[in-house]
């Protein structure tokens, strides 16, 4: 099947040859191709160039978008999507004054989350998440990384990895799969962290390794939560099963997580909204992708993460939607991106690379999406008459898409 799209106003993200990743001043250069046309064959991009030079190219169907643009589709990098209920209670209470910590304490947060699915059957939580995930392709999301770690039993956590495995099978877009056994300490732990580290080490890694569930190890670094010494014991453990660390580092404080990732050769470190400038020197010259997700400074109201500090010092920056019940109940990669131009005051090619091929990177999926590349997936956004592509980021609350491929299908 070859598809055809021409007269595109301006194709975005053109990379003749594919970057694995962008940092510093590269980030502020999005190649472009003004009056377009683009060649998709069954579910690669196959060819593009200028309309002045297109050849007679033989296809089975053309499109016209004159006065639209196209771009590859959102890469969200760190998401919560399997979830079970909501938490629009705590909503209620953070608006009255409780901060986030408060209502953890008083047995709301990622425990109350963790009770509720519990309490829910794989069949139900697999329908409540394959509806978000549908509604996040439709916001233009093209590959997408899931977690666990609303589980926190054997039972529950290999329940929600199972349930992002028959996403994967179900959805034909790239799907990560991250386990987060190690996100908040149950109850029947208390006071006995170590113990719960143990067991997560020694029972539940192995079989989630076993039944191959997950592709990365992920743990939350935070006060309160675990410690560096966690994070480094249980990620020496994942590496033996071959999983790569994507970690929650330095939402609330500074601890030392970043360093942590980056020793342990952390794919990401993600969050970021307190950062120190030795959290910046221990990412310089490493492989680790900082993760942004402004969706959960909005929701929280804390501060964002320094995108200027972090790209003035030459480092990449991803950005993504930590979608999740508690802290970022939003999947919508459009949203984010015009965040971080309003809040964190990366400019509209910054943060369209942040959210497209450093986001791939943040998946080990830079060779196959993230660019409109030959030979990447024909996984695609095809904007809404638009001005220019600064639109995007400046119509917040808008929504730029018009419709969206993947795997060179148009989605219904
Ligand atoms: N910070 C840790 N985990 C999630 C929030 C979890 C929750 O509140 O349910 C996050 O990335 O923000
Ligand atoms: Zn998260």
């Amino acid at each position: 099947m070859k598809l055809l799209f021409t007269n595109i106003k301006e194709l975005l993200q053109v990379r003749e040859a594919s970057v694995l990743k962008l940092s510093g001043k590269e980030m502020n250069t999005l190649p472009t191709i003004k009056n377009a046309w683009l060649l998709v064959e069954d579910d690669k991009i196959s060819d593009y160039g200028k309309m002045d030079d297109l050849a007679n190219i033989s296809a089975d169907k053309t499109i016209d978008l004159t006065g639209k643009m196209v771009l590859p589709s959102w890469c969200d990098s760190h998401t919560h999507i399997v979830y079970a209920g909501n938490r629009e209670q705590e909503f209620g209470q953070r608006i009255s004054g409780l901060s986030y910590e408060e209502i953890a304490n008083n047995g709301g947060g990622i425990l109350n989350s963790a009770k509720t699915l519990q309490n829910t059957s794989e069949e139900d939580l697999y329908n409540q998440s394959a509806k978000r995930l549908e509604e996040v392709i439709k916001l233009g999301t093209g590959a997408v990384e899931i977690k666990s770690g609303y589980g926190l039993t054997k039972e529950a956590e290999l329940k929600m990895l199972r349930v992002i495995k028959k996403l994967q099978q179900n959805y034909n877009l790239p799907i990560k799969a991250t386990f987060l056994g190690a996100h908040a300490l149950p109850l029947e732990y208390k006071d006995k962290k170590s113990e719960y580290i143990d067991h997560v080490i020694q029972e539940i890694l192995p079989a989630v390794a076993k039944e191959n569930l997950a592709d990365y190890i992920d743990i939350f670094c935070e006060q309160g939560y675990f410690t560096v010494e966690d994070t480094n014991k249980l990620l020496q453990a994942a590496a033996k099963y071959n999983l790569r660390p994507k970690i929650h580092v330095n939402q609330f404080n500074a601890i030392g997580g970043v360093q942590a990732g980056v020793e342990n050769k952390a794919l990401s470190v993600d969050h970021l909204e307190e950062m120190r400038q030795e959290d910046i020197l221990a990412l310089k010259d490493s492989e680790t992708m900082p993760v942004a997700l402004p969706g959960c400074s909005l929701f929280l109201s804390i501060p964002y993460t320094p995108a200027r500090m972090i790209i003035d010092a030459d480092l990449p920056l991803a950005l993504a939607t930590d979608f999740n019940p508690g802290s970022a109940p939003s999947g919508n990669m459009n949203l984010v991106v015009s965040l971080a131009c309003i809040k964190m005051k990366m400019t509209p090619e910054e943060a369209i690379n942040a959210a497209t091929i450093n986001g791939a990177y943040a998946m080990d999926l830079s060779e196959k999406v993230g660019s409109i590349t030959k030979g990447k997936l024909a996984n695609l956004i095809i904007t809404k008459s638009i001005p220019s592509y600064t639109y995007i980021p400046y119509a917040f609350g808008s929504n730029p898409i018009e419709a969206v491929y993947i795997n060179g299908k148009l989605i219904e």
